[in-house]
Order: C-alpha cells, then sequence, then structure tokens
C-alpha cells in the first residue's frame, strides 16, 4: 500500500487538474476518510469521482468561507481604492481616427488614464444623435437592443448571472474556489488562473470565456475573460459582437452599454515586439476582421503586458491583480499608485472586456439599476448609495424617513412645559463639553457626559453599555408588574413578565437648553454624518449595512428609526399580515418599561422599519461581537417610555466593514415567547460567539450525501 502522504499527493494532483486547491483537496480527502473509515478504497475508485463530486458539491458553502474570510482583511487605504477610474477610454477625437489598433493603443496610452477618464466624462455629454452611426455600430445597436428590451423587462429584477452558460458557471466556480494559500497577507484574493490555461489539448477550459464579473460603486461593469492564447495554439479573440452581447444578455440585462472596449494582454515569455506581431495576426484572424474594420475604434491593445491583468472586485474595491508595481506603473501611470497591487504569481494570457453604463439615481427606476447613488433621495445630510454587488435580488421598496413618525395612537407628545427646569441647562452658554462642570443634563449619567469633546461615547461609558448588553446579569433586568407584551398575546391570565433589560440612557441637551445648537452634547439629534453604504451580504443575510470610511469606538453612526407603533398596534399588525413575515424591522423601546408602575397601553411604544425607516433597517444582527451598540437617547422628552434608539461603533471599525449589532434575540426561544417582536432566523452571523445551536449541518450534510452515494452505487 503505498504511504498515506504519497495517496494524499496524487489526489491533490488529480483534483489540481479540476482547479480544485490542495486545501480543498485535503479537507476533502479528511472528511471522506472519516465516513469511510479511513479508507482510501472509494476515494481512489473511478479516478477520484467520489472525491471530485464531493468537492464539488461543498463549493457553495466554502465560498461563503472565502468571502467571510475576505471580510477580515486587515485594511489599508480602501477609499482610495474605490475611487478607482476604472474605465480607461479613448476620447471621440481618437475613435474618429482611422488607426489600427497598435496605432490606435499607443495614442490612448500616451494619454495618463486620469485624462482619459476626464475626457470619457466630457464625451459622455456629447447627445447620442451627434454620433456618427457607421463610428459605433455596435454600441448603437446594443442601445436599441436595450431599449427594446427595457419597454419588455421593466419591473424585472436584475439578475446577472441567470441566463449564464455552462462553460461560465465553470469559470465562475473556479474563481470562486477557496484556498487559504489564494489569499496573500493583505486578505485578498488572487484569481486562479493556471489551471484554465494549461496547454493540455482536452482541457474543457481551452475556449475563451467569461470569468469574473464585477460592479463598481462608480457603476462601472467590468467582465474578464481568460483565452487560451499561447503562439503555437490556434487562439482566436472573442467575437467582438458576440463578446458584447453575452456582457448584456448575461450580466446586465437591465442596463445601458455606454461604451465597451476589448483589451487585450500577452503574456511575459513574449518579448514587446513579439507580442506585437501575434495580436496583430490574432487579430487579422478571417472570423474578426470584419468586426475589426467596424469597431477598431474600441479596441485598445495593450502591447506589452508582463504578467496577465486581471480585475476583481469585493465588496465594491477593485484590486488589479497579477501586475508588478512598476510595469503598472508604465502602464497606467499616476493611477497606478492608487491600486492595491498584489504581486502576480503566475503568468497568463487574458483578454479584458469593460462596459460601463449608466445608472439613475431616483427611487422611481431603482428597480431596474444596480447601483444607487442616495438611497434616502436627499433626506439625510450625506448620501448612502446601495449595491447590489453581482447577486439577483429584489431592491429594498420602503420610503426613507430621517426621523420617527407616529403611526397613530401611540402618546409622543414633545412639550416644553412637560421639561422642567431642573431637566435641562438653564445656565450654559456655547459648547456644555468645555464647560469645567458638567451641566444638569449630564445629571442622567452620573453627572459626567457621556460623549467626549470629539464628539464620541467615552470609552467607560461604552464599556459600561457593552459589558451590559454582553453578559447581563440576573439584576440587570426590570420586571413589570402587569406586562404589555403577555398582555397583548394573552388577555385573559397574566403570564409573568419575562424581563426587559435595564439600560444606561444619555441624555443630550435640546432646545430648552441656553447652549449652542453645536454643544458637544448634541450628537444623535445631528443626525448621519458617516458615509455609509447598502450591499448585498455575502453570506446570505439579504442587505447590509458597511461604512466607507474608517471610525473609532464610540462613533455615532445612526439611529434606528421607523413608524411609533403603539404594542396593540404592533400585535393587531403581525397578526394580520401573513406568516408575520414583516416583524424583521421591528424593536421594542422598552428600556424603561418596569421602572415606573402599569404603562397605559399608548405609552407602550415600538418602532417599526419595514415600511417607513432610515437606513438602519438594513443593519444585521451579530451575536455578541457585533461593530455597533445600541444606546437609549433621550433628547426632547425626559420620558423613557420615548427615546430615540442610537447606534455607536464598539470598537474601531475599517472602512468596508459590515456594520452588525446585537439583536438580543434567543434563538433558541422555539416558542417564540422571549418578548422580542422579531421571529427567530437562522443566524449566519460567524461570530465564534453564535448563539444559534441549530446548526449541525456540516455532518448531516456530510451523512445525507454519502448514504445517497451508496444508495446509487448500490443501484449501479
Ligand atoms: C433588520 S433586517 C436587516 C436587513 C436585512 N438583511 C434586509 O435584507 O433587509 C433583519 C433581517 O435580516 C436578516 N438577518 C439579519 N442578521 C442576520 C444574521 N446574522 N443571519 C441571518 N440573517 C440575518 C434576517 O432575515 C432578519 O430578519
Amino acid at each position: 500500500m503505498p504511504p498515506k502522504n504519497s495517496r494524499m499527493a496524487d489526489a491533490c494532483r488529480a483534483m489540481k487538474r479540476f482547479g480544485i486547491s490542495e486545501g480543498q483537496t485535503k479537507a476533502a480527502v479528511k472528511e471522506l476518510l472519516k465516513v469511510y473509515a479511513n479508507s482510501w478504497e472509494f476515494i481512489i475508485d473511478e479516478n477520484y469521482r467520489l472525491l471530485l463530486d464531493f468537492v464539488l458539491e461543498q463549493k457553495p458553502e466554502e465560498e461563503k468561507g472565502v468571502r467571510s474570510k475576505k471580510k477580515e482583511a486587515p485594511s489599508y487605504d480602501k477609499t482610495e481604492v474605490v475611487e478607482l477610474p476604472t474605465k480607461r477610454y479613448c476620447t471621440r477625437q481618437q475613435k474618429k481616427q482611422a488607426l489600427s489598433p497598435l496605432e490606435h493603443s499607443t495614442s490612448c496610452l500616451e494619454k495618463s488614464p486620469l485624462k482619459r477618464a476626464r475626457q470619457s466624462n466630457e464625451d459622455n455629454l456629447i447627445s447620442d444623435s451627434e454620433e456618427s452611426e457607421d463610428s459605433q455600430p455596435l454600441v448603437r445597436r446594443s442601445r436599441r437592443r436595450h431599449q427594446e428590451r427595457e419597454v419588455l423587462d421593466s419591473g424585472n429584477n436584475f439578475d446577472p448571472l441567470c441566463n449564464r452558460n455552462t462553460q461560465l458557471e465553470e469559470s465562475l466556480n473556479l474563481i470562486g474556489e477557496d484556498s487559504s494559500s489564494d489569499f496573500d497577507e493583505d486578505g485578498l484574493k488572487l484569481l486562479e488562473v493556471e489551471s484554465v490555461n494549461t496547454d493540455n489539448k482536452d482541457n474543457v477550459f481551452d475556449l475563451p470565456h467569461f470569468v469574473a464579473a464585477s460592479s463598481t460603486p462608480k457603476g462601472d461593469l467590468e467582465m474578464s475573460m481568460i483565452c487560451h492564447s499561447s503562439p503555437q495554439s490556434d487562439f482566436c479573440p472573442p467575437h467582438f459582437d458576440e463578446a458584447l452581447e453575452m456582457v448584456e444578455e448575461t450580466h446586465i440585462k437591465s442596463c445601458r452599454v455606454e461604451e465597451c472596449f476589448v483589451e487585450t494582454g500577452t503574456d511575459s515569455i513574449f518579448d514587446e515586439s513579439t507580442a506585437q506581431d501575434v495580436l496583430a495576426s490574432k487579430y487579422d484572424h478571417p472570423s474578426f476582421q470584419n468586426e475589426l474594420i467596424l469597431s477598431k475604434n474600441l479596441i485598445k491593445v495593450i502591447p506589452h503586458i508582463p504578467k496577465h491583468i486581471a480585475f476583481g472586485c469585493y465588496d465594491g474595491l477593485q484590486c488589479l491583480i497579477g501586475f508588478a508595481r512598476k510595469d503598472i506603473e508604465n502602464i497606467f501611470g499616476e493611477t497606478a499608485k492608487r491600486l492595491k497591487v498584489i504581486q502576480g504569481r503566475r503568468s497568463s494570457k487574458l483578454c479584458k472586456v469593460e462596459a460601463a453604463y449608466n445608472y439613475h439615481s431616483s427611487l422611481g427606476v431603482i428597480k431596474s439599476f444596480f447601483y444607487i447613488d442616495d438611497i434616502t433621495r436627499g433626506e439625510e445630510r450625506v448620501k448612502v448609495s446601495l449595491e447590489n454587488g453581482r447577486n439577483a435580488e429584489d431592491l429594498p421598496i420602503f420610503f426613507y424617513i430621517p426621523n420617527n413618525l407616529v403611526y397613530k395612537n401611540a402618546y409622543v407628545k414633545f412639550s416644553l412645559a412637560r421639561i422642567s427646569h431642573g431637566g435641562c441647562c438653564s445656565h450654559c452658554f456655547g459648547d456644555c463639553l468645555t464647560s469645567p462642570i458638567p451641566c444638569l443634563c449630564a445629571a442622567e449619567t452620573g453627572g459626567q457626559f457621556a460623549y467626549t469633546p470629539g464628539g464620541f461615547v467615552t470609552e467607560k461609558f461604552l464599556e459600561e453599555c457593552i459589558s451590559l448588553k454582553r453578559e447581563p446579569k440576573q439584576d440587570h433586568y426590570l420586571y413589570c408588574r402587569n406586562c404589555p407584551l403577555q398582555r397583548s398575546k394573552n388577555k385573559k391570565s397574566s403570564v409573568p413578565c419575562k424581563g426587559h433589560l435595564l439600560q444606561n440612557f444619555i441624555k443630550e441637551c435640546w432646545s430648552k437648553c441656553w447652549c449652542n445648537k453645536k454643544c458637544g452634547n448634541r450628537i444623535v439629534q445631528q443626525s448621519i454624518t458617516v458615509k455609509l453604504q447598502v450591499f448585498l451580504t455575502p453570506e446570505g443575510k439579504g442587505w447590509g449595512l458597511r461604512t466607507l470610511e474608517d471610525l473609532p469606538a464610540g462613533a455615532f453612526v445612526c439611529e434606528y428609526v421607523g413608524e411609533i407603533l403603539t404594542n396593540t398596534e404592533l400585535h393587531e399588525r403581525n397578526v394580520g399580515s401573513p406568516g408575520n413575515k414583516n416583524t424583521c424591522y421591528q424593536v421594542l423601546l422598552d428600556a424603561g418599561w418596569g421602572s415606573k408602575g402599569v404603562l397605559k397601553d399608548e405609552e407602550v411604544l415600538c418602532l417599526d422599519a419595514t415600511v417607513y425607516g432610515n437606513v438602519a433597517r438594513f443593519i444585521n444582527h451579530r451575536c455578541s461581537d457585533a461593530t455597533l451598540v445600541e444606546i437609549p437617547v433621550e433628547v426632547e422628552t425626559p420620558d423613557h417610555h420615548y427615546y430615540h434608539i442610537a447606534l455607536f461603533t464598539t470598537r474601531k471599525v475599517d472602512a468596508m466593514e459590515e456594520l452588525t449589532w446585537d439583536y438580543g434575540i434567543d434563538f433558541n426561544d422555539s416558542d417564540h415567547d422571549s418578548g422580542h417582536p422579531m421571529k427567530p432566523f437562522r443566524c449566519l452571523c460567524g461570530s465564534p460567539f453564535c448563539r444559534d445551536r441549530s446548526d449541525m449541518k456540516g455532518d448531516v450534510r456530510l451523512l445525507t450525501y454519502v448514504r445517497r452515494r451508496r444508495r446509487v452505487q448500490l443501484q449501479a
């Protein structure tokens, strides 16, 4: 019997042919050995068929793993990278010049990328009618095709990956495959291209095909296509029209193609002149020639690319993969300095198709596009963008409101008469935080301000709030004598209150105070100042919210805003909605419950952000170690039955990191009786402290799989 190591090495070699990494193979073999009592027989059988099937079945889960791993990437200058001008446009003037592709490319390259991008924006202002039909037949055609489709498809959801062919699926799988060695020290993923680029004639990946599609926050769509292009092979660059069609049909169904470029690169094994010869001869291929004549102004050939180039996109970041920095600077000039560059590990041949489209930012056409400039429709001081990455998903439909609004019966009466002089600072001037003696408003926080002069929650106060939430003790709960939650559920019998977490309140200065509007003790009422983005979470949690800038600990991010309902109204709303499916945007304002006598129904309040809400409705849950913590903030009224739920960072948060908070859900509450209005869901927070213990998926899935395999084998 061959030694164990050599069997593993053989298995890895066999799997490598299919683009499966060593890490994946080893993990799969380990699992299978467990099931087959350490026998290799089934694994080796039929040329590792079982192993291959098993790895391929595992893939979707592993892809999730890849993404969450990437999330933990250490910080680097992400903001700069996001701003990368990804389109390298040629000017309209250049398009009109009847240059050969190579001449044309030189003239394009002479301009700095920044200049080119600027020029292209100016070009975009030129109306369609100015465009000569002859100069851009393909673009024009695709526009018409799009317009026709727009009429047919209006209202259809964007589904970039539907209609894809098998080849595309295979190649996307390859790119998505995981291996811990695929990440450099910055946690960015290198595209695995060697496996699709072998000289093996039987290789299924011999034809050019798309490997990745990504959208950028600027609204560009990028497609990469790897081609087998060695001088010996009968490589032919993709038919331009075909490529364009594929881009449109498979990826940007509902977007308008404005401009489209094909860029080709060659391998470092060529010197510059050989590369030019090879490319020139390739473009002379009869099947391409006609298109070349028609679309030559759109084709740009970069004569010498020493290593493969590919654009990947992770959470809106662009990364340029495979170039040595020196080479990038030669080709892209100044722009290169703004890129995060990963040294290439292997050489490859790559053909890249770029398509740019315009998007609309008004809510009216939200459904057709997948990048929205500002979901708040100008309601906030800052824009909040939405990016629908590459997955197909309905865009959220709700009314954006920057402040809570009463639905009907909630008693939320703000009146100056209700605020006593003792409850506000009537002797202050300017910024209360600069005064040596904390003002009366700080009485709520033990005579110390909860905010620092820099505008963050103080370390001590933040710590207290976090530990109260993470490790609540029995005496941190208040119990109502006649709990409104139990009352609304079961009117007859009086079920004891399950308890409400006692929370530390902040009291902000307000209109009856003498301080300045910009006083440092008015943070939450200044509303959102942080740059935020709604995005589709890769783990399958739906939409999520992330910050586009680095945030220190204790920074105010946003308030949880929604309709203010009484508990009875909430109960009626939920009973009336099929399957209680709207509960996922509901929270209780119960921080003051149990501290006073029995609350009247109109004083028992909650927020529902299902239909009316702000950006906080997109914040997902994370058990225990969330990036945000909620703190009740008293602004307009001293009554603790109405307050603001303000969300502050629990620690330093990097740009592009997801913002999460612990909803306080009891995932093991099968009767859904804990009092939290939100129904428990299968938690995908990924926290090591995750409270959802229902997930024994790994073992169960493996067993099911093995049983199925055995059945198939027996039947055979
Ligand atoms: C307030 S919403 C958050 C935004 C939501 N993801 C969306 O797409 O609109 C709460 C819902 O998001 C989903 N969700 C939030 N956190 C989650 C988690 N850790 N795991 C799985 N789903 C989660 C659940 O469906 C939950 O009911």
